[in-house]
């Protein structure tokens, strides 16, 4: 659990990447400016007002469309050198596909990469951060193989227009939480609640996707462009609930093969394909439901081939750990779900602090274990990079909890980087300002810098949280005596 208190005994390398992130679709708003395209979050909460937990949407949100130049000096304000951010596909082509593209969101995004340049901060550019354009949308989105091919489409205008200013390109941000929440359940938009069978298909072809635009930028833009490029993935890390409860054991790595290996082993193992464990358990269970055909697509050899070492970077998003326990077979088994397939039963441990969102408990050790786990599955040579890792309160400029978590999570990660020898070359703290939290609105506070979202011009003030962000990326250590509740008291 680490000693926590006084200055790590460890410190960050002078090559560390660090940066700070953001998504198109929640800090931009603009959300028919400039001739873009509606995109099915657009729509979804037009036609869902209530959706959200402020019956709130993104149409103007902090308003980064008209102030991307006031995020730049926050950016560079907090000493980093990279910042995450997104294209909004939609503003870019706003009818989804490639025959006509928009002049304004050209524009827009030159000059959001220019401005990052020119004061020395490179842009790490995300394609897609779930904002599809609605007419794709209505063509059944990620569920639909023609997806591959419009995503290519896209991916190369981008590298045209951008590829001389863009260097580091990631393809999908997070395609399970995508998959899981908007095609599986009504989570999150589009919630087709197609549960066990729409968000296979999407896992799939999100997947297919994603190697498409990888060899795209690999033979026909790397030669002259010479950047990277790579997908972001997400995970919890599964704790047993009981530590050496051998079922519980068992529950826990049946889950981070379900949720995690699902997306990973096609890309970063030596084999590809899904994991053997993943493959039998969702056709045996396809079986037994009475279907003629596993509910998990199947990759072609030349699908599987063109997956495998489609990434020269693992982009990993982390936030929090659940406990794990096997769970019986449900009464309903005929229902199909990634969870009943899964069968693990996932609980909180009522001890960790939860100063925000009901999903976000504190355990900074799972952090840990879990680029342990990536290491230990996918090998010590793959370059990780933390694309978002973060935690949200309810608001206020003190953010204490989320000092305290900083603190936590980068000691656990100097730990796993100097003890466990996980490659870790880079750190995105989510996220740059408090911005549109998806099903949550403007209630969970994920931001460095608060935004006063009745303001005309969304005011951004600096938290605590960002002063301890700058000193972490200066110090390149973790001091945990600054800037946390008790040295404000001076006691201790
Ligand atoms: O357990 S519950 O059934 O109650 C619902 C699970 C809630 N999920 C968990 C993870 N989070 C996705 C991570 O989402 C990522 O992290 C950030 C913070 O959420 C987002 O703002 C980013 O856009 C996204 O990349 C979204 C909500």
């Amino acid at each position: 659990e680490g000693q926590y208190k006084g200055l790590s005994n460890y410190s960050f390398h002078d090559k560390f990447m660090f940066g700070v992130a953001s998504a198109a679709f929640q800090i931009e708003g603009g959300w028919n400016a400039g001739g873009k395209g509606p995109s099915m979050w657009d729509v979804y909460l037009h036609e869902h007002p209530n959706y959200t937990l402020d019956s709130s949407n993104a149409d103007v949100t902090a308003d980064s469309y008209r102030l991307y130049k006031e995020d730049v000096s926050m950016v560079k304000d907090l000493g980093v050198t990279y910042y995450r951010l997104s294209i909004s596909w939609p503003r870019l082509l706003p009818q989804g596909t490639d025959n006509y593209v928009n002049e304004d969101g050209v524009r827009y995004y030159k000059e959001l990469f220019e401005t990052l340049l020119a004061n020395g901060i490179t842009p790490v550019v995300t394609l897609y951060h779930w904002d599809l354009p609605q007419s794709l949308m209505v063509l059944g989105g990620w569920a639909n193989p023609v997806m591959v091919d419009y995503f290519e489409d896209y991916a190369r205008v981008a590298f045209k227009l951008f590829g001389g200013l863009v260097k580091i390109w990631t393809t999908l941000n997070e395609p399970h939480q995508h998959c899981s929440n908007g095609y599986g359940t009504d989570f999150f938009a589009p919630a087709l609640s197609s549960h066990g069978v729409g968000e296979y298909l999407c896992v799939h072809y999100m997947l297919l996707a994603h190697a498409r635009a990888y060899h795209l930028y690999n033979n026909y833009f790397k030669a002259t462009q010479g950047g990277k490029i790579g997908i972001t993935l997400d995970a919890f890390w599964a704790e047993p609930k009981v530590v050496n409860d051998p079922q519980d054991k068992i529950a826990s790595e049946r889950y981070m093969q379900m949720h995690l290996g699902m997306y990973a082993h096609p890309i970063f193992s030596k084999d590809g394909d899904y994991p053997l464990s993943v493959r039998q358990r969702v056709d045996a269970m396809s079986h037994h439901q009475g279907y003629s055909r596993s509910r998990l697509p199947y990759f072609t050899p030349e699908e599987v081939e063109s997956l495998r070492g489609s990434s020269d970077f693992f982009g990993l998003n982390h936030y929090t750990s659940y406990l794990m326990t096997p769970s019986s077979l449900e009464p309903n088994w005929k229902v199909p779900s990634l969870d009943h397939d899964t069968g693990v039963r996932i609980e909180q441990e009522p001890s960790w602090p939860k100063p925000g969102a009901s999903w976000l408990s504190v355990y900074p050790p799972g952090f840990r274990k879990l680029l342990n786990w990536v290491s230990n599955n996918y090998g010590r040579d793959i370059p990780i990079i933390i694309t978002e890792n973060g935690v949200s309160d309810t608001g206020g400029i003190n953010d204490y909890a989320r000092v305290d978590y900083y603190n936590r999570y980068l000691y656990q990660l100097l730990l796993a980087i100097n003890i466990d020898h996980c490659n870790v070359q880079g750190y995105f703290a989510w996220t740059l300002m408090d911005d549109f939290e998806w099903k949550d609105g403007y209630v969970s506070k994920f931001g460095l810098y608060h935004v006063d979202f009745d303001s005309p011009n969304k005011t951004r003030t600096k938290k605590l949280s960002a002063y301890k962000y700058q000193e972490i990326v200066s110090t390149r250590l973790i001091n945990f005596d600054t800037l946390d509740k008790r040295s404000l008291r001076r006691t201790v």
